[in-house]
């Protein structure tokens, strides 16, 4: 325990602490840094600076040692991360690996993890979605999980609000499931995406393919160069980091922003252990850290906290913040605590051909990944047999074909020129899974991390409804393929684990009511308020929607809450 005079108390003392300096907590950092508030952030992980602690950045693809790929050595030692798309050669040294950080998998759950300042901000694929009221209604409609305790209209402002400070391409599409935002001009959607729009509008009417909305700089505005960051270069290189602060990320934006401020103190290589309550005054006073390099154990103070330590780590921290008032876990009066977590669905996907539109091919890169099929299954009325619906990414590419059969002149003159392929068209399913008590996450009563932390067990799994969901748009878009004329269709299902989806939701739930749930409507806990949740643990439904958006809309709103009841005296 550190040295427990005034003056060290003193030097841990500050306005309010931020757990995690990822998405949600570097937008924590600088909500409350600009409101004045002298804010600690702490992070499990080593810092990354902007530009600075981006090495592979400007690399050409042959500089890499294994050619942009992973080696088998590693894959076979971190199977779970290896099985992340993005977790290649060029940004493998932003993803925490198994083996060092051992979760339990009662049911397989790929936990996709970033410890570093900044989190999964510089990994994500940056699709950002509002969520409409066909979402935040779900639960009272469908009846499931609890009624969400806010609404669209809650959330619009603050939605506003994050959009224009980030920086989000995308076009008004004028639809009432998918509401528009603040947005920078869109990526527009080539020929064969254009075609396949129009072909759901004559033969469907209610289905949609929009440019996907991304947190891209597409014509940057003041409060982006601001910021110091600059237009986005199309390089499509964005897991690497990104040198112009093209896209959004803590360590491109919000962090920087907050740093400028003068009241942003970041500690990284920082675990956070628990949350300390004290029962005298009935409320939270600060957080116990493990310094991973030297292993002491710190004490800091605040009289707000703000913990965003990524789904699954908040609802670890909660757990395992136990008190003779909250034996259980800190304000879990309910008992739900870790349960009711929920996921997307990611296992279908469909492919073909198209060979038509043959005059036209692609040129450059489009970093917003082409097209976006909001959910059109469910929404005016239950029309399927399972509950709720999917959202779908849909893109099309045509490749250059190089033969390079022959030798000499021919050989040369067919690598000079290369033909086009017919149109590739695909498109991936991202379905709404029903939170349940039965999934679930937990503590290992027996093993210990090495910072003396008890193991996460992960229990979580899918149902019938996703089974059901699976097969729906499997069938759905292989009629709409078909009907556009593709060709040489595929449907496939990975039956991949969950987790791999990235976006692990709840187990802290927002609800109104205290007895099944565990946050109020501004994100504090009912029963110990100045602990605020607002990352993705405190969902209390999953959408179709990418849910980062929505984890930054709802830290500017508690933020903005927690300082206007801190003015009240109330905090
Ligand atoms: C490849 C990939 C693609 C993705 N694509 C998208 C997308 O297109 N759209 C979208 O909306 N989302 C996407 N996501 C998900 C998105 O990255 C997350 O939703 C988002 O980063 C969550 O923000 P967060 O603040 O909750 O967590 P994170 O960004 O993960 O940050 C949490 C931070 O807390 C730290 N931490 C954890 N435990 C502790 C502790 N005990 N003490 C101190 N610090 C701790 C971590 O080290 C981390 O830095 C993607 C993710 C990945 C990896």
């Amino acid at each position: 325990m550190a040295n427990l005079n005034i003056d060290s108390v003193k030097a841990r003392t500050f306005d309010a602490i931020v757990v995690g300096s990822g998405i949600s907590g570097g937008w924590a950092a600088k909500e409350l840094t600009e409101k004045g508030l002298k804010t600690l952030v702490l992070e499990r992980g080593r810092d990354v600076k902007h530009n600075r602690d981006y090495p592979t950045t400007n690399k050409m693809p042959y500089e890499f040692e294994h050619r942009g790929q992973v080696p088998l050595e590693i894959r076979e030692k971190e199977p779970v991360v290896s099985r992340c798309y993005a977790f290649r050669e060029d940004a493998m040294h932003f993803f925490t690996r198994d083996s060092e950080h051992p979760y339990v998998q009662e049911k397989p759950f790929d936990w996709i993890r970033g410890y570093q300042v900044g989190g999964k901000s510089l990994l994500w694929a940056r699709q950002t979605q509002r969520w409409s009221d066909f979402d935040f209604d779900g639960p009272a409609r469908d009846g499931f999980a609890v009624d969400w305790p806010i609404r669209y209209k809650d959330l619009a402002p603050w939605y506003s609000h994050v959009e224009k400070f980030a920086g989000i391409s995308g076009n008004s599409d004028g639809l009432a499931e998918l509401p528009d935002g603040e947005f920078l001009p869109p990526y527009p959607l080539n020929s064969v995406e254009n075609y396949f729009r129009q072909q759901l509008k004559t033969h469907y009417g209610n289905r949609h393919v929009i440019s996907a909305r991304c947190a891209h700089l597409s014509k940057p505005n003041q409060i982006h160069f601001d910021q110091g960051r600059g237009q986005c270069q199309n390089r499509t290189l964005c897991q690497r980091g990104c040198p112009f602060g093209g896209y959004f990320s803590s360590n491109s934006s919000t962090l920087p922003w907050a740093e400028r401020t003068g009241n942003l103190t970041l500690r990284p290589f920082s675990v956070v252990e628990s949350v300390i309550y004290d029962e005298k005054a009935g409320k939270a006073t600060g957080v116990r850290v493990v310094d991973t390099n030297t292993k002491e154990v710190i004490e800091y103070y605040a009289r707000i906290i703000f913990v965003n330590a990524s789904a699954l780590h908040t609802n670890h921290i909660l757990l395992n913040s136990t008190s003779a008032r909250f034996p259980n876990g800190l304000g879990n009066d309910s008992g739900v605590l870790g349960k009711y977590v929920g996921f997307h669905n990611y296992r279908a996907r469909i492919s073909a051909e198209y060979d038509g539109l043959l005059q036209y091919a692609t040129a450059g890169r489009n970093p917003s990944d082409g097209g976006y099929i909001p959910r059109f299954r469910n929404l005016h009325k239950q029309e399927t047999d399972f509950l709720r619906g999917y959202a779908a990414g849909f893109g099309a590419r045509r490749y250059q074909v190089e033969d390079r059969s022959g030798f000499g002149e021919d050989l040369k003159q067919q690598l000079l020129n290369p033909t086009w392929s017919n149109w590739n068209v695909g498109s991936h399913m991202m379905g709404e899974t029903i939170p349940k008590e039965g999934n679930f996450v937990g503590l290992d009563k027996d093993q210990k991390d090495a910072w003396g932390v008890p193991l996460l067990r992960i229990n979580i799994g899918y149902d019938d409804n996703d089974e059901k969901m699976i097969k729906d748009y499997l069938e759905q878009m292989t009629e709409m393929f078909t009907k556009a004329g593709f060709t040489n269709i595929r449907a496939t299902d990975s039956k991949q684990a969950p987790g791999l989806d990235i976006h692990e939701m709840g187990g802290v739930r927002m609800g109104h009511d205290p007895k099944t749930s565990l946050l109020n409507k501004y994100n504090q806990l009912h029963a110990c308020q100045n602990v605020f949740v607002t990352d993705g643990a405190c969902m209390t439904s999953t959408s179709t929607q990418n849910p980062s958006l929505t984890y930054m809309a709802l830290t500017a709103r508690a933020v903005d809450h927690a300082v206007s009841e801190m003015k009240k005296g109330n905090l």
